[in-house]
């Protein structure tokens, strides 16, 4: 409320000024309060904004300033290795520039020759203009003109001995040139006479070159960058059909305020804009595309951005330079030195602005889906990559397309698959299946250590490195994960043990990474999508698949990565890094720059001893032998016909804990489901199999003996 005045009847209850004034100041009692009467018959007035102690308290203020400091040292100078790629970048553009040009400067040279009597011609036109001081003559004319004899005297004479005194000098200068030029040819070798002829043709090529037109040719043509102004940047808010906004630049409107001026901020320009009250920063990143045509540039550069830790109204709209995926990209930090810790973020990609953008991994999970083709399999790779560079960590990697995009981490990985095949599909719920069985044993670890040695209750760097404990991060990547979750026989139970992973596994420093290029229902358990910390979500077809990888209401809440273009391939948004989501690239690491960080990663890990599983020559997986009707004939005995589907699971949890334990940690409901998916390929029909329970008849899905006796022949194939 500003300035705004309550009226106070007589006799009406201070404490209804007291509600409606701003929240911690006091308001005086009714006789102390200040009051203004603009009616004589009217009651006292009083005002509610009454004047606070923080408005005069300079630090405060000052406080406040600060947490909007812009940096001192920009950011490219901040890292050693960004300045280094900075100037590499920048010499590297030169040595371009003159290259450029030195192969075309024959066609330079022609260009001045042709134009040096142009340039000849406007040379000796201004010596003989200088030495016969024709600039004077309009104001001699003039003298003339008005009939003032005195002072055309004066002017002439004026004139008379500047003509003169000039013509003695290019004379002298004629002669001396005239002398110059006969004893370099009678004296100079011929290599100087003609560099001179060169110089004094292009020297006169120059002066003869029209003012329109240009000596060299681009090298690089410009970016068409303008420079971001207030007018600019009011002129687009107007334009993007938000009414508040409409109100606020057009006549009579408050107004938008500018808290900080438009700077240089990296590649491109920053506004920092106070929205008009009621409009948020949200509102007008739905309309980024509107808002780069007002501004006449490129989506790629057009960048608004909220700054809710101020307020949701405050928008830094960033507009650089060049399109984002035109602009350099940084290399990877550790692409030639360095070791990671797990437990530190992985550098993983720049922003708009450049800026280095690292993704923690420790405690989470994460979650890439896009569109086929976009970069997800580059953006996974540069975080396995770094996963890889910290030697304690295991790698379970499985890449289920069969392009053999992540075979450089082979050499480092516990457990490597790579293909679209049944058996690759098996391996990766094999080892799923381990990493779950794994989660019971750390957990019991931990559980087991005093509470001054583990007062939290979940991994820390230092039980992470006692070797003893067997507590070290441990990385499961699955690529291209649709293919193992829409699979008809092993889907259900990768869904599950993702999702009891996903949950259970964070504090017990078990990491999921999954990529999918079909981020939709059917192929992503929501179990999964709804748990997972991490998101990196480039160029998505919808809405459905946008919220599927970035969380419910993302698309409502402008988080839009189906804004992306077709030529935006390792951009997208990443949430769960910071309080807000982020556009972010990330790194381009080709296959043979991957090979090398792997084999790097792989002397590491030999150096620290931690080089096991696929990565020293072992069987990949070696999964377990089970025959699903076979035990279920086991369990089920002769005598009994029918059973329900719940029991049976828990029977077979019994017989093969390592196999079927995970189906019997569900509720009975998703057990009976489980086993009438994975009965199905089989045909064996579930239907209602009556029981007395406790002397009551209870009717629930179960199986018939007999079926599954006659599946036996018709099996489809045998699960090993
Ligand atoms: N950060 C990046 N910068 C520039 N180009 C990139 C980047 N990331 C990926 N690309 C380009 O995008 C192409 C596709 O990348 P990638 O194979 O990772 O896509 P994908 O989404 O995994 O595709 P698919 O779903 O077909 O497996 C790559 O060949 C690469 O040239």
């Amino acid at each position: 409320m500003t300035a705004a005045e309550i009226e106070i009847t007589p006799g009406s209850p201070q404490g209804v000024v007291e509600e409606l004034v701003d929240d911690h100041e006091t308001v005086p009692t009714a006789p102390e309060a200040e009051t203004v009467s603009d009616d004589l018959s009217a009651s006292p007035v009083v005002l509610v904004d009454q004047p606070s102690p923080a408005d005069h308290d300079w630090l405060t203020e000052i406080e406040e300033r600060t947490k909007n400091r812009l940096p001192i040292v920009p950011v490219w100078l901040r890292s050693k290795a960004e300045a280094l790629a900075v100037m590499g970048w920048l010499v590297n553009h030169y040595a371009y520039v003159g290259a450029y040009h030195l192969t075309r400067s024959p066609k330079y040279l022609g260009r001045l020759a042709a134009r040096s009597p142009r340039g000849a011609g406007k040379a000796v036109k201004a010596v003989v203009s200088w030495t016969f001081d024709t600039e004077g003559r309009p104001v001699r004319k003039l003298a003339a003109a008005g009939r003032d004899a005195e002072q055309y005297l004066k002017l002439s004479k004026a004139h008379d001995v500047r003509v003169r005194n000039r013509l003695i000098v290019s004379v002298s200068a004629a002669v001396v040139l005239a002398l110059g030029a006969v004893l370099a040819m009678e004296t100079a070798p011929t290599y100087s006479q003609w560099a001179a002829l060169a110089g004094l043709v292009s020297l006169l090529g120059a002066v003869g070159t029209p003012a329109d037109k240009r000596v060299f040719d681009r090298a690089v043509i410009p970016t068409q960058a303008q420079k971001l102004t207030s007018d600019l940047v009011l002129r687009a808010l107007g334009a993007l059909g938000i009414a508040e906004l409409n109100k606020a630049v057009g006549k009579g409107g408050d107004g938008i305020n500018f808290p900080a001026p438009i700077t240089r901020d990296g590649p491109g320009w920053r506004a920092d804009v106070d929205l008009p009250f009621g409009v948020t920063a949200t509102d007008v990143m739905d309309k980024r595309a509107r808002l780069a045509s007002a501004l006449r540039r490129p989506l790629g550069c057009v960048w608004p951005e909220p700054a809710a830790h101020i307020h949701p109204g405050r928008l830094v709209l960033w507009v650089g330079d060049q399109d984002m995926n035109k602009a350099r990209q940084p290399l990877w930090p550790m692409t030639r030195t360095g070791q990671v810790d797990l437990f530190q973020p992985i550098p993983f990609g720049t922003d708009q602005r450049g800026r280095m953008v690292s993704v923690p991994l420790m405690y989470r999970n994460l979650l890439i889906g896009a569109m086929p083709g976009f970069g997800k399999t580059f953006a996974l790779r540069v975080l396995l990559l770094g996963a890889a560079l910290d030697p304690s960590a295991e790698l379970r990697v499985f890449e289920l397309k069969g392009t053999g995009d992540l075979k450089p981490l082979a050499k480092v990985s516990h457990h490597y698959a790579s293909g679209a095949k049944d058996s690759t599909i098996e391996a990766c719920v094999v080892s799923l299946r381990e990493v779950y069985r794994d989660l019971e044993r750390r957990a019991d670890v931990i559980d087991g250590l005093p509470e001054d040695v583990c007062p939290e209750n979940k991994v820390t760097p230092e039980l992470a490195a006692q070797k003893a404990l067997g507590l070290h991060p441990l990385v499961f990547a699955a690529d291209e994960v649709q293919e193992l979750f829409s699979h008809e026989e092993f889907g259900e139970e990768a869904a599950k043990l993702c999702t009891a992973i996903i949950k259970r596994g964070r504090a017990l420093g078990v990491i999921l990474l999954l990529a999918t290029q079909r981020p939709d229902k059917d192929s992503m358990p929501t179990g999964v999508s709804a748990n997972v910390l991490v998101r990196f979500c480039l160029k998505v077809a919808g809405q459905v698949e946008n919220d599927m990888v970035l969380g419910t209401s993302a698309y409502r809440n402008g988080i839009r990565a189906t804004t992306f273009t077709d030529q935006d391939l390792g951009i997208g948004y990443l949430l769960g890094v910071s309080t807000e989501a982020r556009i972010v690239r990330s790194y381009y690491l080709d296959n043979p720059t991957s090979g090398r960080i792997a084999d790097r990663a792989r002397a590491l890990r030999e150096a620290a001893g931690t080089l096991s599983g696929y990565a020293v020559g072992q069987v990949p997986v070696e999964p377990v032998s089970y025959d699903l009707l076979a035990d279920i004939l086991t369990v089920v005995p002769a005598g009994e016909d029918k059973v329900w589907n719940s029991v049976v699971v828990d029977r077979l949890a019994e017989l093969r804990p390592e196999v079927y334990g995970p189906w019997a940690d569900q509720a009975d409901e998703a057990k009976t489901a489980h086993l009438t998916a994975v009965l199905k390929p089989y045909g064996v029909k579930v239907g209602q199999v009556y029981r007395t329970v406790d002397g009551r008849g209870v009717n629930r899905r179960g199986i018939t003996r007999g079926d599954v006796v006659e599946a036996v022949p018709k099996k489809i194939r045998r699960v090993r």
